[in-house]
């Protein structure tokens, strides 16, 4: 399992390691003993899948609040996304910035996303299934969201927001400046 940096501190990109024979491909997508000796203590409970039919639907972007934070590993079984992560966490030097990552179900990449982040993102490929393991359990009572295309946050998702396919949750979701995070950085020891 390689483990990419980005510019968001904790959130990385994973890329397991593929073993190929005449049969195809085969490879372990979460092993819990290789993110400890990454350095990864996030442990996972409940299991997400989601298939979204139209290239540049967009799912996001959500959090849960404490005491139900989620932190989340997300991967692409069909088709292609571009991740999205937003550091969510008052007082944080990347409070509003955000990082991105392709997913698609051909380069095997992951996105692990601390709690304390937005998350969400855009398909780039018909039919497209995302698979994310959660930290924690879902819970609709603390579930928010902040506008994908929010200006303040200035993301690129590749597509025009305007022709975005979205949910009437997220087309209704507020900005950034109208929202109050649940949530706050601790500087590291
Ligand atoms: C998230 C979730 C949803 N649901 C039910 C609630 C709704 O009746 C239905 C669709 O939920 P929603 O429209 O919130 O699904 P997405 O828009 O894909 O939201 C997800 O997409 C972004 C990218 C995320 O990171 C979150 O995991 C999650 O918010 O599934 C459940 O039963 N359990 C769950 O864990």
């Amino acid at each position: 399992m390689e483990l990419e940096k980005t510019t968001l501190d904790g959130v990385v990109i994973l890329t397991p390691r593929a073993f190929a024979d005449d049969r195809g491909l085969f490879w372990e997508s979460w092993n819990l003993r290789q993110f400890k000796a990454l350095g990864i203590s996030t442990t996972f409970v409940q299991d997400n899948q989601s298939v979204s039919h139209l290239p540049g639907t967009v799912r996001g972007l959500h959090y849960q609040a404490p005491p139900h934070a989620q932190a989340k590993l997300v991967r692409v079984l069909a088709g292609e996304i571009l991740d999205v992560a937003v550091d969510f966490r008052k007082g944080s030097p990347t409070f509003g910035h955000w990082a991105g990552a392709v997913l698609s179900a051909e380069n095997r990449c992951q996105l692990l996303i601390p709690a304390g982040f937005l998350h969400g993102f855009v398909t780039r490929a018909p039919d497209t299934a995302v698979a994310y393991k959660c930290s924690d359990f879902y819970a609709r009572e603390a579930e928010g969201s902040v506008r994908f295309d929010d200006p303040d946050l200035g993301i690129d998702w590749g597509i025009d927001p305007k022709t975005a396919v979205l949910s009437d949750k997220d087309a209704a979701a507020p900005l950034l400046r109208e929202t109050e995070t649940p949530f706050a950085w601790e500087a590291p020891e």
